[in-house]
């Protein structure tokens, strides 16, 4: 039986615009991550994909992402379950600032060290490490055993949710994950062996 999964990070928000750290803050979608978003499930619908059910995290801006793309591959209204457990990494004291004022305030190297170290978490917020702890038991419990019973799942959620997940499933070292970007709306289909490890991953850019 072929376990399918397609992971994709949310369309551009308001505040990925305005180049704000956002973490757990509720912006929604900007007009252009609205037409990437309708644009991931266009690319989906192509391959033929449709799905049996979809994850998403409490944030508006993944919701409305999984919703689009829902509305593009032609399921409106698919079964879709929301929980903070796919939300953001948590940026705590940074949420809100600007990531240029806050390399010019802190550093351009430790504000690298915040955004892409694996441990390292921003003041009072989450690091990756941090992140895959909440992100990989939910991952493990709720949504690999849907893939696992032959149902094709979504996962709409964020650059850092998914990155704690992407490293855990495709074993990457805490550099090569220093080094891994998401693009916004850029849906990425895994096809998994019974033992849950990767047959074929496609990025749909
Ligand atoms: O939460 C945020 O600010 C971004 O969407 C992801 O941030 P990053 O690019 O610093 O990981």
């Amino acid at each position: 039986m072929t376990a399918m999964l397609v992971l994709c990070r949310h369309g551009q928000s308001d505040w990925n615009l305005k180049n704000l750290f956002t973490g757990w803050r509720d912006p929604d979608l900007s007009e252009k991550g609205v037409a990437e978003a309708r644009e991931a499930g266009k690319r989906l619908a192509a391959l033929g994909l449709t799905f049996d059910i979809a994850f998403t995290s409490a944030l508006v801006r993944a919701q409305h992402t999984c919703r689009l793309i829902l509305e593009e591959v032609g399921q409106p209204g698919l079964e879709t379950i929301r929980d903070q457990a796919l939300n953001e990494r948590d940026y705590g004291d940074l949420s809100g600032l600007n990531k240029d004022e806050a390399r010019a305030r802190f550093g351009e190297e430790q504000v690298l060290i915040w955004r892409r170290s694996y441990d390292v978490p921003p003041p009072g917020g989450e690091s990756l490490k941090d992140t895959a702890a909440r992100v990989l038991p939910y991952y493990v419990h709720r949504v690999l055993p849907q893939a696992m019973a032959g149902r094709t799942v979504l996962v709409a959620a964020h650059g850092n949710s998914l990155r704690a997940l992407i490293m855990a499933m495709e074993g990457l070292t805490k550099e090569q994950i220093l080094k891994r970007e998401l693009d916004t709306g850029v849906p990425i289909v895994y096809r998994l062996n019974p033992d849950t490890t990767i047959a074929e991953k496609q990025e749909l850019k």
